[in-house]
């Protein structure tokens, strides 16, 4: 049994049915078990920023599937909800972003984890903490709350 971390988002209406979709349909994946979800947070846009506001959460789940199963599971429900890769970083129906599996740290061609930018992404590490404020990061060994320290500190001096 292994335990992941996944981030979802959305920002095109009816934004909080499709994260209540992409999970209804997670959880129908018998390899699949939600274990926890945390609260849906509205967010600005970063990165692209001509876009509608999104929301955003984080589940945990345990699962028999490996890291690319679960990518490929993750990747289904996406495009069964319709997301569209036209802009690069756009508005989307649905996004889910393995963010941990088990401790791993691993680069494969399709899939880093953890997610490459998660230390960078309040709007991910604040619903993480919200369920699981232990966790360790396996690349730099910080907490959560270390990493929302280093943002908060860099938006602070800029
Ligand atoms: N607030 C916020 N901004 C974002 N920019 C991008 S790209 N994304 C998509 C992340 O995969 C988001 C997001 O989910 N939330």
């Amino acid at each position: 049994m292994n335990v992941a971390y996944i981030g979802l988002g959305s920002n095109i209406e009816p934004r909080s049915n499709y994260l209540h979709d992409a999970i209804q349909r997670l959880s129908a994946n018998k390899q699949v078990e939600v274990i926890n979800k945390s609260s849906i947070y509205e967010t600005e846009p970063v990165g692209y920023l001509e876009q509608d506001h999104f929301l955003n959460m984080v589940i945990e789940v345990h699962t028999s599937l490996s890291n690319l199963e679960l990518l490929e599971a993750c990747q289904q429900i996406e495009e069964t909800l319709g997301r569209e890769r036209t802009i690069e970083n756009g508005p989307r129906t649905i996004d889910l972003d393995i963010l941990l599996y088990n401790s791993e740290n691993r680069a494969l061609d399709t899939l880093r984890i953890p997610h490459p930018r998660l230390h960078e992404r309040a709007f991910v590490l604040v619903p993480l903490y919200e369920i699981a404020p232990h966790i360790v990061m396996p690349t730099s060994g910080k907490l959560i709350e270390d990493m929302l320290n280093d943002i908060s500190k860099k938006e602070m001096n800029s």
